[in-house]
């Protein structure tokens, strides 16, 4: 679909690049030609990830340790990086989130999503951001987003809070950074299934036929995430800025996906509280 070449010379950071789609952008990019930096939380398994890329696919590719909720932290990361080379893109994935009855989050809970989704994400674009203008260089910021951007959705309320205010970034910073040559733009994935997502939002005992309910009858593919990520970032979408692209095969044309959990019993919230409580 693409030319070889497509990201050749092109230096990108994933954050949560170790898993999931993270992962799986990291591995189209490289073939694709770019350079590649991960980062998360769990080291080994950002070394693995690397390693495997290194393996199959002979790219530089290398793994940084770094919690974004840190700002810290953070800056720590983007000074070591660009210590050796700046990057020319960044991309936001890493997130988190849960389901739960929004009358039961704990503050604390609501910070465990908002934490990494909104303020982590704010952090690594403004450190990138920052150096990118301070040297007068181009960029790109591609922020991986959710359609509850645009239907809300219920019981994964700060989520949808902090992609909704990521997507406010996008577009604000479209206007101010974008006559000094940086691009900021989003993709609203629809249901791709990763271990992490599943983990966090299809517990045992929810519905099972979301993917059947799919206009297309099917959920996402990760390889189809990552053209589409590897299109936004290239020189060939040089004049797309602000934009968020859906991709979810029409689902939230149909329902925001969190209809079925109005049906749960307070039995079955209870039983999934007390699920969490024991692991
Ligand atoms: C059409 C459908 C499309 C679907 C669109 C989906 C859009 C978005 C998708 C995603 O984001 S998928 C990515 C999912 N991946 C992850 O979430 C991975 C990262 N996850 C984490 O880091 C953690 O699992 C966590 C969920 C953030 C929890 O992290 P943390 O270590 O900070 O938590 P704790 O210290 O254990 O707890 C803090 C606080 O939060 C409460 N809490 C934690 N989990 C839950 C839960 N499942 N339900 C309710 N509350 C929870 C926990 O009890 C603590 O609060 P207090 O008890 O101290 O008050
Ligand atoms: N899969 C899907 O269906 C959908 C996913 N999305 C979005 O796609 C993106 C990727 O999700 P997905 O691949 O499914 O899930 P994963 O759980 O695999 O990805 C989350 C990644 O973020 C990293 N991460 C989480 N917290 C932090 C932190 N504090 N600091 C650094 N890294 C962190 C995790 O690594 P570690 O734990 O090691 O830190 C992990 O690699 C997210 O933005 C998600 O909201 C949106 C809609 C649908």
């Amino acid at each position: 679909m693409f030319e070889k070449g497509l990201l050749a010379g092109k230096r990108i950071l994933i954050t949560g690049g170790g898993s999931g789609l993270g992962a799986a952008m990291g591995r189209r990019f490289v073939e694709l030609g770019a350079e590649l930096v991960i980062c998360g939380r769990r080291l080994e398994l950002l070394e693995d990830t690397a390693e495997k890329l290194r393996s199959d696919l002979g790219g530089k590719v290398s793994a940084v340790q770094c919690d974004i909720r840190d700002g810290a932290d953070v800056d720590a990361m983007m000074d070591a990086i660009w210590r050796e080379a700046p990057i020319d893109v960044l991309i936001n994935n890493a997130a988190a989130t849960f389901i739960a009855q929004t009358e039961h989050l704990s503050f604390r809970a609501a910070d465990a999503i908002l934490a990494p989704t909104l303020h982590g994400t704010m952090y690594c674009t403004l450190a990138a951001g920052s150096r990118w203008i301070e040297a007068r260089r181009k960029g790109v910021v591609l922020s991986i987003l959710s359609t509850s951007t645009i239907t809300g959705r219920a019981f994964t309320v700060p989520s949808a809070m902090a992609k909704s205010a990521v997507l406010a970034m996008t577009k604000s910073l479209a206007v101010e950074w974008g006559p000094k040559g940086i691009r900021t733009v989003a993709i609203a994935p629809g249901a791709f299934p990763t271990a992490g997502a599943s983990g966090q939002l299809r517990p045992e005992g929810r519905d099972e036929n979301w993917a059947s309910r799919n206009p297309l009858g099917r959920p996402g593919e990760h390889r189809e995430l990552a053209d589409l990520a590897s299109f936004l970032i290239s020189d060939s979408a040089g004049y797309i800025n602000g934009e968020m692209v859906v991709q979810d095969g029409g689902a939230h044309l149909r329902s925001s996906g969190a209809e079925d959990l109005l049906q749960w019993t307070d039995a079955q919230w209870e039983k999934q509280r007390a699920a969490r409580a024991r692991s």
